[in-house]
């Protein structure tokens, strides 16, 4: 193996570098996981060292197959035997060994969040705890934490003295962990405590893991949290230990991930040695260039230059649409231009990333609209969704009574109708021939209900009736209908937070299809034209654009990449901004430079004129594309507008900028206005006399008069 030609001086020092531990810092594709593979072909090949005692922890269980099938690509079979894997696989491969001396079984089973949701909710029938006053989500993240802080079941009791609220919570901690116990199931944080645990009080089966590893890597230290920390402490006792991050691609922090252990490395592995990798051979000058400026603005961070010899490639591109539509079109357009005009490019060149996930939604319908073949990766399409498919089966009910709606929606949210009662509605609507809906309403004395139950039907049937007679705009009786039955209160109540942004966007898609189908907006014609979205199965045929968050974009790499959706709110989510403040903002443009640096050859950056439901705002652009500069950047479409500058005028609006005369035939969308009670908005939708216009918060959508005197046009 000749690593001069392999790898640049940098890169092959650290990957033959075995004196003490090692901490390599390196920018984005600057061959992290390169070094790390032929940094153990090199122990294995040139050194001898045996392959069993090297391990190597990644982030992700693709990662470690990945960086498996290069190692064995350069050593062949002497490669067999080097421990690649999650450290979620090292601890339940370490278990399965050793958790005999907690009086598991080695064939314990694990549980996903699924089955703690499962648990928990049998648990509150037991404990009689009313999920509306404690969420079910809020709970597991309770225990989660008091386990990651090592507070036993006993000390929560303890500590919630007379707090009854926590020491309910505290109760089903205390319940959660026995049940658990009973039957040897394990949660995904017992992998990493319970190995943790054994190896700090087992000093022998400690000895033999820590004389098991000479060579230890991590790669991706920098999203690291403490008991990772602790776990490759306690391995390392004889081994020499490498680490690879990058503190600029830290995007985990909300789930415990700590910058500062590798920033503080070189205090607890001594002695120890530093290396920095700065050059980049994945991304054109270009790229490196809009994605060095934006990460500059980051003020928690270790400067790096980070540079490529592949000087100036294509301008990264920035196109603002009129719309989210008009957004979609125009990146699946680019990418059949790309994939018909560029010599051997095919689909699989191409990703599409986003902040959240429901931000697929258009851009899966476009691809879908042109035969496009896409593939959402960690995650379902989106008319998959549960939440979105629940929408639709309460709308199929409003729309015409379907039976299969129906059965799907009669429980959730729960209102006491389990199977037997199920039955019973279906028994009573074969008697009568008539739909499971009539059933309930029309032979109810038929159907044995607990009173609790008839209070709950009486809601849901009132709730559809009154969608059903509603004459407002199809989105809002949506919404309405989604407030009524209680099913946005059920997601509030379980924090699920990225489902209710799921049933905003199936709002926006309701909103966009009345705005396309002025003729006949109705209930019925709108389900008719989403079953081409939902009944999609595509076939197979190997080539296909891969979706996914940025936060699934980690490591990886791809020719052609489009971040869509980089409105202020979206991207940095005003989530992020709410809940941590600058902090949060920082990690929204270290996620933002993940997405921007995973580009090979050409970067495209879009976002949309228009209100967002999710946001419920006026979208502009987000403050990272002005961050960005204008070197290496090229924008198309509209203008963009950004907070600090021209969209919200600071003072208040001069005569002079007013026009005065609001004559109808004016108006187009994207205008600015003011009006005297709801203040500044963005006319959205022009359609003859009346305007929709999106306000700031609190006045949101309205539709107005054009002519009416309370609004004024301002001056672009
Ligand atoms: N010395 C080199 N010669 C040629 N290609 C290289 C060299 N070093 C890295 N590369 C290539 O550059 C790209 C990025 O490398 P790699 O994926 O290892 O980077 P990374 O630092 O792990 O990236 P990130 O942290 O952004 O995910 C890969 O395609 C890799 O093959």
């Amino acid at each position: 193996m000749d690593l001069d030609t392999l790898l640049n001086k940098n890169q092959k020092e650290a990957a033959t570098y075995l004196d003490s531990h090692l901490r390599i810092i390196a920018g984005a594709g600057s061959g992290k996981t390169r070094v790390v593979t032929y940094r153990i072909a090199h122990l294995i090949q040139d050194v001898g060292i045996d392959p069993r005692s090297i391990l190597a922890i990644t982030f992700t269980n693709k990662a470690a197959n990945e960086m498996k099938e290069r190692v064995n690509e350069v050593v062949g079979i002497h490669g067999s035997g080097t421990l690649i894997c999650t450290i979620h696989s090292l601890c339940v491969r370490f278990l399965r060994q050793h958790i005999n001396v907690l009086n598991y079984p080695s064939n314990f089973t694990i549980m996903d969040e699924e089955d703690q949701k499962a648990l928990i909710k049998k648990l509150y029938t037991q404990l009689e705890i009313d999920a509306k006053v404690i969420s079910i989500k809020s709970m597991i993240n309770t225990i989660s934490s008091y386990k990651t802080a090592r507070v036993s079941p006993q000390r929560a009791i303890e500590l919630a003295g007379q707090f009854s609220g926590e020491l309910k919570k505290a109760k089903v901690y205390e319940a959660y962990e026995n049940y658990k116990e009973d039957h040897f199931l394990l949660d995904f944080d017992d992998l990493l405590l319970k190995a943790v645990y054994i190896l700090d009080n087992y000093p022998d089966i400690l000895e033999k893991w820590q004389r098991k590893f000479q060579y230890i890597h991590v790669d991706e230290f920098q999203d690291v949290g403490e008991i990772e920390y602790h776990l490759v402490q306690l391995l390392s006792k004889y081994a020499i230990v490498c680490v690879v991050g990058d503190p600029d691609q830290t995007i985990y922090s909300f789930r415990g991930a700590d910058v500062h252990f590798i920033l503080d490395f070189d205090k607890d592995f001594k002695p120890n040695k530093t290396i920095i990798l700065d050059q980049n051979y994945r991304s054109t000058g270009n790229i490196l260039k809009v994605s060095n400026n934006l990460i500059r603005k980051n003020s928690q961070r270790l400067e790096k230059n980070l540079f490529t010899k592949q000087t100036g490639g294509e301008d990264v591109i920035h196109h603002v649409a009129k719309s989210e539509e008009e957004e979609a079109n125009w990146i699946a357009n680019k990418i059949e231009d790309i994939v018909n005009n560029q010599d051997g490019v095919n689909y699989r060149d191409i990703a599409i990333l986003y902040r959240a996930n429901y931000l697929s939604r258009t851009i899966e319908q476009v691809l879908i609209r042109k035969g496009i073949d896409y593939r959402i990766f960690g995650g379902l399409k989106f008319f998959n969704r549960k939440e979105v498919k629940d929408a639709l089966s309460y709308l199929r009910l409003v729309c015409n009574q379907e039976d299969l709606a129906f059965e799907r929606i009669i429980n959730t949210p729960a209102r006491g109708i389990g199977k037997k009662t199920l039955e019973n509605i279906q028994l009573v609507a074969l008697n009568h021939q008539i739909s499971l809906y009539d059933a309930l309403t029309l032979h109810s004395d038929e159907i044995r209900l607990s009173n609790k139950s008839k209070k709950e039907v009486r809601i849901l049937v009132e709730a559809i009736e009154k969608a059903r007679r509603s004459t407002l705009p199809l989105h809002e009786m949506f919404e309405q209908l989604m407030i009524d039955v209680g099913y946005i209160d059920m997601l509030k109540n379980d924090l699920e937070d990225n489902r209710i942004d799921n049933i905003h966007e199936l709002q926006r898609s309701i909103y966009d299809f009345q705005v396309s189908h002025e003729d006949a907006p109705t209930l019925e014609n709108y389900l008719q034209d989403i079953s081409l979205y939902t009944d999609n199965d595509s076939i197979d045929q190997g080539q296909y654009v891969s979706l996914m968050s940025i936060h699934m974009a980690k490591g990886l790499e791809f020719d052609y990449v489009f971040v869509l959706g980089l409105s202020e709110g979206i991207f940095p989510s005003f989530r992020s901004l709410a809940e941590d403040g600058d902090d949060g903002l920082e990690e929204e443009r270290r996620l933002a430079y993940v997405a921007f640096t995973r580009a090979r050859k050409q970067l495209f950056l879009t976002d949309s004129e228009g209100f967002s439901f999710v946001t419920d705002s006026p979208k502009i652009s987000s403050r990272f594309i002005d961050e960005v500069g204008n070197e290496g950047i090229i924008h198309s479409g509209s203008k963009p507008r950004f907070k600090t500058t021209d969209y919200v005028p600071k003072q208040t609006v001069s005569k002079a900028e007013l026009i005065g005369d609001n004559k109808v035939d004016d108006w187009k969308v994207g205008d600015l206005v003011n009006h005297d009670i709801f203040g500044k908005g963005v006319v959205v939708k022009v359609n003859k006399n009346i305007l929709d216009i999106a306000f700031e918060l609190p006045a949101g959508l309205k539709s107005l008069m054009a002519n009416h005197k309370a609004l004024k046009k301002l001056t672009n």
